[in-house]
C-alpha cells in the first residue's frame, strides 16, 4: 500500500470513530478509548502526510523553486506557519477559495492561491503547507514553501497564540537562512565592484561595529579585490555588510504577524501579544479579528489606489488603478497600457501629491494614494 493509500485509510476510519463519538455519549469508558484511538492515529496521520511531502530521491532536498502557481492580481501574499495553526481556514475566511481544514499535521500539500478583495484592489493569498524546522536546509517541503514566500510582496506569518513564543523565532530564523529579511530596508551601504583600482573604503561617519580592515577582509573572502565602498549608517553590521554583497540573493519583505486561536487563551496574554510590533490577533474559530487582518494586510501592502479623468469628465471613483508605494506617473502609464509611455506629453495631477491643483507634470512626478490623473499624449 502506498502512502496516499495509508492515509485515506486513516482518515476513513477517523471519520468513522468521529461519528461513533457524537452517538456513544453514555459509555464514556468507551468514548475514551475512541478518543484515544482517534490521538493516536492523528500522531501516525501527520507522520505519514510529512513523509509524502519528503523530496524523492535526487531531487536534490526539497527544491529551491517554489510552486507551481503564476502570479495574479495587484500583490501577492503568502501564509507562511508551521502546520495546523490555521493558514487554510483564514484563506477560507478571506477569499472564495476552500482549501482543506482538518486537524491534523500536513493537510494542504501544495500551494493553493485564493483572491482577496479590497476595495477595488485584487490581492492574491497563498494558502502554503506547514513548514517546519529545519526547512530552510531541505526538509519537508519547507525549502519550496519559503521560495513561493521569498516571491510574495507580503508575508502572513500565522502563528498559534497557545503555542510557545518561539514558534515565531524559529520560523523567522527559516526565512532569515534562504536570504529573506522581514520587515527591514536594505543596509545604507554602498558597494560598487570595480575592474582595478583596489580598494576604495569611505565612511560617512565611523561605524561602531564596523572598521576598515574587516571590510576589506569581508571583501577578500568574497573574491572582491578591487571595490568602492560608502558606509552610510554608523550602526551597519558585519551581516548587514555580507548582506549588501549578497544583494541578489537578498529579499525585503514585510511581514505581518497574526496569532490565531485566541479564543483558547487569557485576556491577560491576549494583550500581551496584540501590543508586539507588526502583530494582529484573530480567532478563525469564532470569526475575531479578521477585519483587522484584511485591513493590515493591505496597510501593509502600501498599495495606492489612483484615478484617472479623461478632458472634460469627471473621474470614475469606482475604478482605481492599484501600483505600488512610491510609483510615478511613468509607471501609472504602464498600468494603462504598455505604449503609452512613448506617446507621453504630460501629465495633470489632482490630490495629495500636487503642489497645486492641477499641477502639469513627467513621468518622474511621485503620486500618492487618492490622486487623480489625466494622461496627455501626442
Ligand atoms: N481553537 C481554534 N481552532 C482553530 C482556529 N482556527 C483554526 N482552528 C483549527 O485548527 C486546525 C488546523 O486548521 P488548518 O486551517 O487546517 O491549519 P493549517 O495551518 O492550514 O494546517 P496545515 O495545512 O496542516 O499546515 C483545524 O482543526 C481548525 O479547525 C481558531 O481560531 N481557534
Ligand atoms: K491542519
Ligand atoms: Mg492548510
Amino acid at each position: 500500500m502506498g502512502i496516499s493509500e495509508k492515509i485515506k485509510e486513516i482518515e476513513d476510519e477517523m471519520k468513522r470513530t468521529q461519528k461513533n463519538k457524537a452517538t456513544g455519549s453514555s459509555l464514556s469508558p468507551f468514548i475514551r478509548y475512541i478518543y484515544f484511538l482517534k490521538i493516536r492515529d492523528e500522531g501516525k496521520l501527520a507522520r505519514l502526510r510529512a513523509q509524502l511531502l519528503e523530496p524523492g530521491p535526487g531531487s536534490g532536498g526539497g527544491g529551491g523553486s517554489g510552486f507551481d502557481v503564476s502570479k495574479s492580481g495587484d500583490a501577492r501574499v503568502s501564509l507562511v506557519g508551521f502546520p495546523s495553526v490555521g493558514k487554510s481556514t483564514l484563506l477560507g475566511l478571506i477569499t472564495k477559495t476552500r482549501s482543506e481544514v482538518a486537524a491534523y499535521a500536513f493537510t494542504t500539500l501544495t500551494a493553493i492561491p485564493g483572491v482577496l478583495e479590497y476595495e477595488g484592489a485584487e490581492i492574491q493569498i497563498l494558502d502554503l503547507p506547514g513548514i517546519i524546522e529545519g526547512a530552510a536546509e531541505g526538509k519537508g517541503r519547507g525549502r519550496q514553501v519559503i521560495s513561493a514566500a521569498k516571491t510574495s510582496d507580503l508575508i502572513v506569518m500565522v502563528l498559534d497564540a497557545t503555542k510557545k513564543l518561539e514558534q515565531r523565532t524559529l520560523l523567522e530564523r527559516e526565512l532569515e537562512a534562504v536570504g529573506i529579511r522581514l520587515n527591514r530596508e536594505p543596509p545604507n551601504i554602498y558597494l560598487k565592484p570595480k575592474k582595478s583600482g583596489g580598494m576604495k573604503i569611505n565612511f560617512m561617519s565611523p561605524p561602531k561595529h564596523l572598521d576598515e580592515k574587516m571590510i576589506y577582509n569581508i571583501l577578500r573572502d568574497y573574491k572582491m579585490l578591487n571595490a568602492e565602498v560608502l558606509i552610510r549608517d554608523e550602526n551597519a553590521t558585519v551581516d548587514d555588510f555580507i548582506d549588501v554583497i549578497m544583494a541578489g540573493h537578498r529579499k525585503y519583505i514585510r511581514c505581518l504577524y497574526v496569532y490565531n486561536k485566541i479564543d483558547c487563551i487569557s485576556k491577560t496574554y491576549l494583550n500581551q501579544l496584540a501590543r508586539e510590533p507588526h502583530t494582529v490577533v484573530m480567532s478563525c474559530e469564532l470569526g475575531l479579528g479578521i477585519k483587522d487582518v484584511v485591513d493590515r494586510i493591505w496597510e501593509d501592502l502600501r498599495l495606492l489606489r489612483i484615478y484617472t479623468k479623461k478632458k472634460g469628465v469627471a473621474p470614475d471613483f469606482n475604478e482605481a488603478l492599484i501600483v505600488r508605494g512610491g510609483s510615478t506617473i511613468e509607471d501609472v502609464c504602464d498600468q494603462i497600457h504598455r505604449s503609452i509611455k512613448e506617446r507621453f506629453r504630460y501629465a495633470l495631477v489632482w490630490g495629495a501629491s500636487a503642489k497645486h491643483s492641477p499641477q502639469r507634470t513627467g513621468l518622474n512626478h511621485q503620486v500618492m494614494e487618492g490622486d487623480v490623473v489625466s494622461i496627455f499624449t501626442k
